[in-house]
């Protein structure tokens, strides 16, 4: 590209603004600047710059063929001398028209550096996430951002020349229009939309004049979702803490254990009595005797009550795990072992923890939970201290102990440790006056449970029950009434709606090999005996005849067996 090649006459402030602007022209080259004084401004920067310094202006027209020459020495005089120097093909730029050269230079400098801070501004607005919109004096809308799109859904084409009084009325802006202050913090929901927004206005003021306004606002619609989930999700959590502190404070109390029998009532005295001292407990007996709901009581009735009840299954969880769900494990204690987790010995300080299964604990876990009873003190997988515990321990099983040490499967010395006191629940065949307070409990609870109206069971069905042999205990009882009250359609559970659970047993029985305890075979002959002969005192002599026992213990075995006549 040919450079314009240029020579500056005066080195004055004219003469350094021109040499300031001429150098952002790409195609301009200032050859030689000259002046009279060595010492003006502009002589001191073309030097830095490289650019030829002449002490006359002759001297720089000598030494260059120049395309243009610009006059800045404000000297009429030197003018016309100029032009008569100045050959026909060098053109002659007055000062005057320089001055009006360079204000145009630079206006269209401050325009361009203006267009760049708006564009910039643009960019900043339209990255905010707010809503924003401007509106002058007298409430025409003016701009509008793209989060002001993306919240409202209107375009900025069919809001900006509106006026906000027409389109807003309720709006933050109209009322800073209004009141000439700002408007902060106003929640409204935003027009043509259904965006919940809360608004910040403020007053434009230019000069102490109000030219008009502003507003940012933002959309809480998400932030009322999610308040809304906050507070479904806190009612949850209390919901479960309520759970939690009720799972703590046991699920059972000695009321709320049924009994009619003798044999219940002194075991429900003992368990009162152990409740109170502050010993360790063996609860032993069938599945689905009422172990737990025992152990629950025992917690509840005694100092420990309020502190935390903790459960641990034994049986339940791997042999591997056992071990850190008893005492837990410092972080990093193994690989998986990001945080520290508490043991349920720990969760459960203050209060009481109940060992279920513990006949089927594992010989080395056998000794370091009597490690634990002796020292009074657990410690973590992967820890470096012991630590003090203070835990009553309830433990249950429906093995026999006793059978398990003989065979080397338990430890004796913890046996002993763990049956301190033992409290034996007999299984619900050795006490059956039990079972009708038993059936009317689960008649009431499943009524509620399913909207039902079974008012008892019949004679007959009465006599099942208490005929049976309960293999699965109260569990079973309340098992086998749950599924009959579902099926009833009538206020009755008749013998009709039982049959099929105990034909399934029968079954089972049969599976066994046809072997029946013969408690249950005497039971079923005697039923039989009096199906053939009668329920009339003749009757009952005849079934005794043929049983071959005296009346008077076929009345004992029927008040024995709840054999209804
Ligand atoms: N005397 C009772 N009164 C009221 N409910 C009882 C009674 N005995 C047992 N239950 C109820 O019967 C069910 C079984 O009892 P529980 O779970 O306490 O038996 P368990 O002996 O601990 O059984 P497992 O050895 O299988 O753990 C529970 O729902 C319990 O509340």
């Amino acid at each position: 590209m040919q450079k314009l090649k240029v020579g500056i006459i005066g080195a004055g402030r004219g003469g350094s603004a021109l040499l300031e602007t001429l150098k952002d022209f790409d195609n301009i080259q200032v050859v030689g600047i000259a002046d009279i004084e060595r010492k003006a401004p502009g002589m001191k920067i073309a030097g830095q710059r490289g650019i030829r310094c002449f002490d006359s202006a002759e001297k720089l027209l000598r030494e260059s063929q120049l395309d243009v020459v610009f006059e800045v020495t404000g000297d009429d005089g030197l003018v016309k001398e100029l032009r008569s120097m100045i050959p026909e093909s060098t053109t002659l730029v007055e000062s005057r028209a320089v001055n009006i050269m360079l204000t145009i230079i630079r206006e269209r400098k401050e325009l361009l550096e203006i267009k760049e801070i708006k564009e910039q501004l643009s960019i900043i607005l339209n990255s905010a996430q707010e809503g924003i919109q401007m509106v002058d004096r007298n409430g025409i809308i003016k701009y509008v951002n793209q989060g002001y799109t993306r919240i409202t859904g209107i375009p900025a084409e069919q809001r900006i020349g509106t006026n906000v009084f027409d389109v807003s009325p309720d709006g933050a802006l109209v009322e800073v229009l209004r009141t000439g202050k700002p408007c902060l913090g106003k929640r409204n929901r935003a027009v043509g939309s259904n965006a919940e927004v809360i608004s910040n206005a403020s007053p434009i003021v230019v000069n102490g004049k109000m030219t008009g306004a502003v507003v940012v606002f933002q959309d809480i619609s998400e932030i009322i979702h999610l308040t809304e989930e906050l507070r479904r999700s806190t009612s949850v959590i209390n919901g479960l803490k309520d759970e939690i502190k009720k799972l703590s404070e046991g699920q059972g109390k000695f009321e709320d254990i049924v009994c009619q029998s003798q044999k219940m009532k002194n075991i429900i005295n003992l368990a009162q009595k152990a409740a109170r001292e502050d010993t360790t407990i063996l609860i032993t007996g069938e599945s689905g005797t009422g172990k737990e709901i025992f152990a629950n009581a025992i917690h509840a009735e005694s100092p420990r009550n309020g502190k935390p009840f903790i459960k641990v299954n034994c049986a339940a969880i791997p042999e591997n795990l056992l071990e850190s769900e008893l005492f837990g494990y410092e972080a990093g204690a193994f690989t998986g072992a990001g945080k520290l987790k508490l043991g349920k010995f720990e969760l459960a300080s203050g209060g009481t923890i109940f060992l279920d299964e513990i006949g089927d604990m594992s010989p080395v876990l056998q000794a370091k939970l009597l490690r634990v009873i002796q020292g009074q003190e657990i410690e973590r997988i992967g820890g470096t201290h012991p630590i003090k515990i203070d835990v009553r321990i309830i433990s249950a099983t429906n093995r026999d102990l006793v059978d398990l040490i003989r065979r080397g499967r338990f430890r004796e010395d913890l046996y002993f440790r763990l049956n301190v006191i033992n409290i034996h629940i007999p299984p619900l065949r050795e006490r059956k006056e039990d079972i009708p307070a038993l059936t009317d409990l689960y008649i009431n609870f499943f009524n509620r449970k399913f909207y039902k109206n079974v008012k008892g069971v019949t004679n007959k069905a009465r006599d099942m029950l208490m005929s049976y042999n309960w293999p699965g205990n109260v569990r079973e009882l309340a098992n086998i009434l749950e599924r009959t009250i579902l099926m009833a359609d009538g206020e009755w559970i008749t013998e009709e709606l039982l049959i099929p659970y105990f034909e399934q047993f029968k079954g089972r029985e049969k599976a066994r090999g046809g072997i029946l305890p013969l408690e249950e075979m005497e039971k079923r002959m005697i039923k039989k005996a009096l199906e053939e002969y009668g329920t009339s005192v003749e009757g009952k002599r005849k079934a005794s005849e043929a049983l071959k026992i005296s009346l008077a213990t076929l009345y004992n075995k029927l008040k024995k067996y709840g054999i209804r006549i």
